[in-house]
């Protein structure tokens, strides 16, 4: 065994899903090493979602494997892989809308390894609000937040996990110029505390601040991964970019 594999945190090979005939997701493999900020980028359709579906055991593969700190996860239920380190936002943002900021932070510990309760989960949930900027809403009622703090409060949920690894799908979309900064800001932060994340992500600008690496799925498949300058100067990944909506190719080469 190479030095590398001793370090990867999460190592995806050939994992595969498929959709009746459509295979989202094609023999994709890539590994993550811990600390780093990792784009997985592609146009609409790719099979980026599903790929974080099938990290985060909220889909079973049909193929491959994926092992976390070298622990196969893929035959897994998602609150098993929560618990060995393992955190995601959703695409569209998932709050428990009548419930206290500090309430819905609370209930993300509930699939931690060492659980909280009581007073000290309270104290633990002030923390993780005030580490992404939601402190004074603590009491609020979450359907009652802006969409940026329902997305920094949905971080403060995944973070009450302790995760090693971050899962983040398209965090940053929707957000004006301003709260992108935010945004990126907070994300580098987290960073700095050594996290190591993979971000779905459709806004380049924050790509180039935030991801030393990117891999990029066209057609359930990945089509290149690499230094993220080089990676979106890849003529087949410029293509896919620019030709748009996803054709049925893949359904007629792959089912
Ligand atoms: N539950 C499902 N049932 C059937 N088809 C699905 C399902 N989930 C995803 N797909 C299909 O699988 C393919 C990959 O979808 P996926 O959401 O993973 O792509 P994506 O790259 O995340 O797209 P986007 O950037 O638009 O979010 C698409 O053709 C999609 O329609």
């Amino acid at each position: 065994m190479t030095a590398a594999h001793t370090c990867t945190l999460l190592s995806v090979r050939s994992a595969t899903r498929r959709f009746g005939g459509l295979v989202a997701v094609n023999q994709l493999s890539f590994d993550l090493y811990p600390g780093e900020v990792v784009g997985l980028l592609g146009p609409n359709g790719s099979g980026k979602t599903t790929a974080m579906n099938l990290i985060s055991g909220a889909l079973p593969a049909h193929g491959g494997q994926i092992l976390f700190n070298g622990q196969p996860i893929h035959a897994l239920k998602s609150h098993q892989i929560a618990r060995l380190g393992i955190a995601r936002t959703f695409q569209l943002v998932r709050v428990l809308g009548p419930l206290s900021c500090q309430d819905n932070v609370i209930a993300g510990m509930a699939f931690k390894p060492r659980p909280l309760f009581g007073k000290a989960a309270a104290a633990h949930a002030q923390e993780l609000l005030q580490r992404v900027g939601l402190e004074r809403h603590a009491a609020l009622p979450a359907g009652e937040l802006t969409y940026i703090d329902q997305k920094r409060l949905e971080l403060a949920r995944a973070l009450a996990l302790e995760p090693r690894l971050l899962l983040l799908d398209e965090w940053l979309a929707g957000l004006n110029p301003t709260e992108l900064q935010q945004g990126i800001a907070l994300i580098r932060q987290l960073q700095g505390s050594g996290l190591t994340i993979l971000m779905v992500e459709h806004v380049m600008d924050a790509v180039h601040a935030l991801c030393s690496r990117c891999v990029v799925m066209h057609a359930g498949t990945r089509i290149a991964e690499g230094a993220t300058a080089q990676v979106l100067r890849d003529p087949e990944v410029v293509r896919a970019y620019l030709g748009g909506e996803e054709d049925d190719s893949r359904e007629a080469a792959h089912a």
